[in-house]
């Protein structure tokens, strides 16, 4: 198992490629399910999860061919994807491919639209919380299917296709609005999704989709409607910059004080967060180039931080922004209100000298001078990154193990970071 050796200290200085969204490319993805035409998206990051879908996708009888330069030839451009799914082989996507990746459950929209059937594993993904399916199932139950769960698997029937309707959500999900959003592009008449997640992907993909034919309004807005069509055809189409990337390299360069651009991104996709970090005594200008991240001198100041869906700050970066107020001047408090099990960063931290207590979903961080290297574990993709962030700042030598979560979320992370001045070695266990 690989792990990376951080030695800390080291300003960042220079520029940053930011790759496209991880979580806008893989439903993209699944959206090449709707059609037998060809899909090609263009941006889409070289990631251990795109890797990973891609496998699911061929088990479905998806054809694809990737376009493009290796990575390292071309750094800065991600991949070009051609998706083909003419001949739906298959309509399960089984356990062992399904289980390493929340999205994979997502096939179950696409598949079930224009197959009108699909069997589909309970997924896996981060383990943040239960991220129970209830509200997909709720919603496709709406929209006509007929569902069952059994031994591990959603079984679910529409031999009459479905049917438009009105869906309210819950509790805002960002997967189940992909996913119901998908499915009905092709159900007969109108679906209406209400309390629909309003994250940038979730925009993305609604393009995607109007490129390919569907009829969509109310794109960026918690209420969307959509007009069933009887098929959908080929496009061409590019996934958006990676808001949480970005976001993550800012808290870097916060953390250590520099100046970097982080290129090809832009500021709209994530405000909130750098509004924050402005708030630490980061400077944040946009660029037409990207965003500019500057911290010369002076204390990291503490801020009170509270995640919430789009457009409030992200849950996905909360790991990182912990890990940056373990050096602020003060005490800071940090609330998680996604996912009840997304702490697992906490010890770790501790381990390098933070001091982190927990209550309930309320972390109370008081910031200390120094962070000392240490052997850290990563348990979650951005707790991971929260641990290379910390270790970047770190006296001396941290090892961050069982970094595969990291190579699913971070395209040559440590590249992108030395290049900048950090000093990380991917070793060989
Ligand atoms: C691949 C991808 O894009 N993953 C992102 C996606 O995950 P994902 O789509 O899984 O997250 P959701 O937005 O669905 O989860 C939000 C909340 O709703 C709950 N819930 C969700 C569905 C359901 O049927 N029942 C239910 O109770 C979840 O447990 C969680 O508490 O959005 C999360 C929230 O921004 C991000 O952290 C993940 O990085
Ligand atoms: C939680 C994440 O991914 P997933 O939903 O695939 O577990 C993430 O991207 O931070």
């Amino acid at each position: 198992m690989e792990s990376l050796k951080i030695i800390g200290g080291n300003a960042l200085n220079g520029t940053i490629p930011i790759s496209g969204a991880k979580n806008a490319a893989l439903p993209l993805m699944t959206a090449a399910l709707l059609t037998g035409d060809t899909l090609t998206l263009e941006n889409v990051p070289r990631l251990r999860d795109v890797r990973q879908l891609a496998e699911i996708l061929v088990n479905h009888g998806v054809d694809y061919t990737i376009a493009g330069k290796r990575a390292g030839q071309n750094g800065a451009a991600g991949q070009t994807l051609n998706l083909n799914a003419h001949d739906i082989v298959d309509t399960t996507a089984p356990y062992d491919l399904v289980s390493k990746m929340r999205a994979s459950f997502w096939v179950i929209g696409p598949l079930l639209a224009r197959m009108h059937e699909a069997r589909v594993s309970l997924p896996g993904g981060c383990a943040i919380g239960t991220r129970p399916v209830d509200f997909y199932i709720q919603g496709l139950s709406s929209l006509g299917a007929e569902i069952e769960i059994d031994r591990g698997y959603v079984n679910a029937k529409a031999p009459r296709g479905l049917i438009g309707d009105r869906i309210v959500l819950p509790k805002v999900s960002v997967g189940a609005t992909h996913t119901l959003m998908m499915a009905a592009t092709l159900a007969r008449g109108e679906t209406v999704i209400e309390n629909a997640a309003r994250e940038p992907e979730v925009g993305n993909l609604a393009e995607c989709l109007i490129a390919m034919g569907a009829r969509i309004e109310g794109i960026g807005t918690d209420t969307l409607y959509i007009d069933g069509v009887d098929a959908l055809h080929g496009a061409t189409h590019r996934v958006l910059p990676d808001r949480i990337e970005t976001g993550t390299y800012a808290m870097a360069v916060a953390m250590t004080g520099g100046d970097v651009l982080l290129e090809g991104t832009r500021a709209d996709l994530l405000e909130s967060a750098l509004d924050i970090l402005r708030q630490t005594g980061t400077e944040i200008t946009e660029t037409n180039e990207g965003i500019r991240v500057s911290r010369k001198a002076g204390d990291i100041l503490p801020v009170d931080v509270m995640t919430a869906p789009f457009p409030e700050f992200p849950t996905d970066l909360q790991a990182q922004f912990m890990a940056l107020m373990t050096r602020a001047k003060g005490t800071s408090h940090i609330t998680e209100t996604i996912f009840e099990n997304r702490f697992m960063h906490v010890q770790e931290l501790a381990r390098l000298g933070a001091d982190i207590h927990l209550d309930g979903q309320v972390a109370t961080v008081d910031g200390v001078a120094t962070l000392r290297g240490a052997p850290v574990m990563a348990t979650d993709l951005r707790a991971s990154v929260s641990l290379v962030i910390a270790g970047l700042a770190a006296e001396g030598e941290t090892v961050v193990n069982r970094i595969y979560h990291l190579d699913r979320g971070f395209e040559r992370l440590e590249d992108k970071l030395n290049a900048c001045g950090a000093e990380i070695i991917r070793v060989a266990a």
